[in-house]
């Protein structure tokens, strides 16, 4: 190994402290095939012991170990402090054009903690503007939007990165295919994310989860056989204490049998950019702001009054009786009059 190249402290460090500090460090040796390193001996100090036929067997070279071992813990670092490069302060998109080559007249800037809305008929292009913000689009997309972070282009490297994704999608259809219950799928989720207290955080996120959703279910439940309000609830619970990325887009929300508004505060909570199709008036009007979309492009940006925002009130309360002849509904109830002062609101 050439004397400048990289070498990590932990290199230095004697195995049992390091394996104690971080047991993630294990697999680094298994995957190449190695046994652990004795307890009080440093990787370092193993790579040199090795044995050559050993190293040959198994295609290594022992010069190259101890800078892998040094990309390696690097990379673990970064997957558990949640690194996904430098913080996000803001994203802007730039305008592009409609379906039929219209100029969009507008440069949005959106801070984390804001909630964006985005409304307009079928077919309007409200799915391509949430694709455009996943694929920080550099006018290389059908409506030609430019996206940049913190006010410049993305690095290249950071658009196509699947280990530091910005973006998050919480699109309209959760299906699991995996044989395996909820609490067995949100442990694999958090080992991936390398979290310090795996149990702790598996059970934080299927009571969340339980919160959100309408009907109940436990952590032996097959994800297989939760409804498609659970499983949303489950993805948003997740998303919320996993997701190290800092913009989340949430595709129609509606009708999925949870506490919308919770399900959304929860996001908005860890300081996280969420623009959400919808056109649900509860989250609709949590929003800042909403974004009008007619052709293919945004025609219009509506900052929500404070008129509004005290209708919410109303809605809700509207929701909550529709919510409640629904669920009487559920149980086979005949609905009997209901009063008529909130429509005539
Ligand atoms: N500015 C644009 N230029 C060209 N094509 C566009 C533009 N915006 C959207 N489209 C295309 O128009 C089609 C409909 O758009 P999109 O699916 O985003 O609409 P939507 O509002 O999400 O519809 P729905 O509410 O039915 O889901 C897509 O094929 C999309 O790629």
């Amino acid at each position: 190994m050439p004397e400048n190249a990289h070498r990590h402290p932990l290199l230095f460090l004697a195995t049992e402290e390091l394996l104690q500090q971080n047991p993630y460090v294990a697999e680094f040796f298994i995957s190449l095939g190695l046994g652990l390193p004795p307890a009080e001996m440093s990787p370092a100090e193993y790579f040199a012991s090795l044995d050559r036929e050993l190293l040959e067997d198994l295609g290594l070279e022992r010069g190259s170990l101890a800078e892998r071992f040094s990309a390696f813990t690097e990379l673990l670092e970064n997957m558990k402090t949640g690194a996904s490069g430098a913080l996000i302060e803001s994203i802007t998109i730039t305008g592009g054009h409609d379906k039929d080559g219209r100029p969009e007249e507008f440069t949005l800037t959106v801070k984390p903690g804001e909630v964006i809305c985005i409304v307009g008929p079928t077919g309007s292009g409200k799915s391509r503007f949430l694709a455009d913000i996943e694929w920080l689009a550099q006018g290389d997309t059908p409506t030609g939007r430019t996206v940049l972070i913190n006010g410049a282009p993305p690095e290249p490297g950071r658009r196509f990165a699947i280990d530091r994704k910005l973006v998050a999608q919480l699109s309209q259809n959760m299906n699991f295919v995996m044989d395996l219950t909820v609490e067995e799928f949100v442990t694999m989720h958090a080992e991936s994310r390398m979290v310090a207290d795996v149990a702790g955080v598996t059970r934080t996120i299927i009571d969340l989860a339980n919160d959100l959703a309408g009907e109940k279910f436990t952590r032996e439940t097959p994800v297989t056989s939760l409804s498609g309000g659970q499983s949303r609830a489950l993805m948003i619970a997740d998303t919320s204490c996993l997701s190290t990325s800092p913009i989340v887009l949430i595709d129609e929300i509606e009708n999925a049998g949870i506490d919308r508004k919770r399900a959304v505060r929860t996001l908005v909570d860890k300081r996280k950019i969420v623009l959400m199709a919808t056109h649900d008036p509860i989250l609709a009007l949590i929003g800042e702001r909403r974004l009008v979309f007619r052709n293919g492009g945004i025609s219009a940006i509506i900052t929500t009054s404070e008129l509004e925002r005290a209708n919410l009130a109303v809605f809700e309360e509207m929701d909550a009786r529709l919510s409640a002849v629904r669920n009487a509904l559920r149980n086979g109830e005949v609905i009997g009059r209901m009063p008529t002062n909130l429509l005539s609101c």
